[in-house]
């Protein structure tokens, strides 16, 4: 996008990007949580919920009329089919929402906070990537204690996203998060100042 920096930031669930995100923004990049943005598409009332009800049927939606988020995690968490289906139906959702916030900002540095990024086709807008990675066990700790899920829970969604090789290979920067929250906040701040001053 002209006269803008894209960055993506991905890894795998728990490695610890929205941390990542606390320290981007300070340095002053705007934030796109696609996280929030898959949530937001798929609000009530929403057309990508309709379709979502249409292909999924009525044990994803809630008697309230919202998506039944744990109920479609258990589904696509475990079966690849379902979730190439979830993810085809969303991502050109999500993409609209990046395209549209890359293009109202004022800010010069956009980061782009996907763990989906490469299966969503929006690291082609990106002008490099940032991976932030971690031990697998560590991932599921973290995730089990956040989310409130099962061990098993933790472990079928982290089998449906790639390993630490496969974001490390993919990207112009890593950031390893295997030691403490400090110290993964001074790999951030770094990284940021880093892409700021262009070196
Ligand atoms: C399956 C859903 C309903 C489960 O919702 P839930 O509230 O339990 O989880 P939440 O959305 O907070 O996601 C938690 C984590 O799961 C992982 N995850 C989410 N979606 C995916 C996916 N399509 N593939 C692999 N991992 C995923 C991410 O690490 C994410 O941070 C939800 O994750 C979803 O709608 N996913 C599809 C949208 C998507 O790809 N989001 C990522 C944005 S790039
Ligand atoms: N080095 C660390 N030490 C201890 N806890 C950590 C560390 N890094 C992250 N955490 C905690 O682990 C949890 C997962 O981190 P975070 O939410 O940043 O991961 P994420 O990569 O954004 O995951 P997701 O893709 O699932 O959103 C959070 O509760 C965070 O506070």
């Amino acid at each position: 996008m002209i006269n803008k920096k894209i960055y993506g930031l991905t890894g795998m669930s728990g490695a610890g990007k929205s941390t990542v995100c606390d320290s981007f923004e300070r340095a002053g990049f705007l934030i796109i949580d696609c996280d929030r943005l898959a949530r937001e598409v798929v609000r009530k009332g929403r057309p990508c919920l309709d379709k979502l009800h249409r292909l999924f049927g009525d044990s994803v939606i809630t008697k309230d009329g919202e998506l039944d988020r744990r109920a479609m995690g258990n589904i696509v968490f475990s079966h690849s089919d379902k979730l190439a289906l979830l993810n085809n139906t969303i991502y050109p959702y999500i993409t609209y929402e990046v395209i549209s916030m890359c293009g109202n900002t004022d800010k010069h540095f956009v980061l782009l906070d996907a763990p989906t990024l490469f299966e969503s086709g929006i690291d082609f807008i990106c002008d490099g990537i940032i991976s932030v990675t971690c031990d697998k066990e560590k991932s599921i700790q973290r995730i089990m204690l956040r989310d409130n899920i099962t061990r098993e829970s933790a472990e079928k969604r982290l089998g449906s996203q790639h390993d630490a090789e496969y974001y490390k290979s993919k990207s112009d920067f890593c950031i390893e998060n295997n030691g403490d929250i400090d110290t993964l906040k001074a790999k951030a701040d770094a990284t940021a100042r880093k892409i700021i001053n262009g070196n």
